[in-house]
């Protein structure tokens, strides 16, 4: 990098700034190219006064230092950032696929090998890291269509409407444990493995339904159905992530044995860079 990654170095004149890629509570996002290496960054800027008055510094300082020292091929990278009067700026990696639930949206069904991967990084990934919170809003596609977790559900969440189409959107995740209010641990993880992969191979999250009572009254009575043709590999792994007692859900161990993701997901291409990484660290 031409200039160390220390905050006292880049200026935005560094910088050409091109199209408008988020917007969000605090600020936003847009494409940007670093005039010397010609490097293209997502460019984040948040306002120092709207931070402020939410009282969000100290969640910034916070994500700044967790995700400058991740170096993860499923986690967006920071690569430096400075700041001016009014304004924090965040170095990120860009990735051209943009986010996730947006391509759900749009091609409501993912092939099975791209939901398979998705399992089988975010294994590797919650290996590295206890607090994951797994759901389509915090995920974007990267180079290769490799699936990067961005974490930035705080700063992105829009005042005026949630980024799903209804609020339930927002229940669609909340295993049974968090619903009875009783404690949680890693596990709800598990939960949300199961959830994002059934949502991405058929098309919408398995207990979607019009009111946000009912898919409550579903969550915790874990009805869950498939669309015949769904197959039977990829009913087994969902029933065995999405069930009510933490302990029973399937370890993410043997997730990356399971036959559904076996036969569908790429695990040799993502071990070897996965294990490639591990020695760079
Ligand atoms: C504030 C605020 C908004 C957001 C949400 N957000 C993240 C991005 C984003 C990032 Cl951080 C990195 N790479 C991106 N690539 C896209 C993109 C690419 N295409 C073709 N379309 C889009 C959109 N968005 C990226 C944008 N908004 N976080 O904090």
């Amino acid at each position: 990098e031409k200039k160390s990654s220390k905050s006292t170095s880049w200026t935005i004149e560094d910088f050409e700034i091109g199209n408008l890629l988020g917007r969000g509570r605090f600020g936003y996002v847009y494409c940007g190219r670093e005039k010397q290496t010609r490097f293209v960054v997502a460019l984040k800027i948040l306002f120092k006064a709207q931070l402020k008055n939410s009282k969000m510094e100290q969640q910034v300082k916070r994500e700044i230092e967790i995700q400058s020292n991740l170096k993860h091929p499923n986690i967006l990278r920071l690569y430096g950032f400075f700041h001016d009067e009014q304004r924090i700026y965040l170095l990120l990696e860009y990735a051209p696929g943009g986010e996730l639930y947006r391509r759900m949206q749009t091609e409501k069904v993912l092939r099975e090998s791209e939901a398979a991967g998705v399992n089988i990084r975010f294994y590797f990934l919650y290996v590295e890291i206890d607090d994951i919170y797994i759901k389509p809003e915090n995920i974007l596609i990267g180079k290769y269509s490799i699936l990067k977790l961005a974490d930035f559900g705080w700063s992105a969440e829009s005042t005026s409407t949630c980024k799903r189409t209804t609020l339930c959107g927002t229940l669609d995740y909340l295993p049974p444990e968090m619903l009875n209010g009783n404690g949680y641990d890693e596990k709800i993880d598990l939960w949300c493995l199961g959830v994002l992969t059934y949502e991405m191979i058929i098309g919408k999250p398995p207990f979607d339904s019009q009111t946000q009572h009912e898919t409550i009254r579903m969550i915790r009575s874990i009805e869950l159905t498939f669309p015949t043709g769904t197959s039977p590999d990829l009913r087994d792994l969902i029933t065995k992530l999405l069930r009510r007692n933490p302990a029973d859900r399937l370890p993410l161990k043997d997730v990356a044995q399971h036959a559904w993701i076996v036969k569908n997901a790429d695990i040799t291409a993502i071990e070897e860079s996965y294990v490639k990484r591990k020695k760079t660290l």
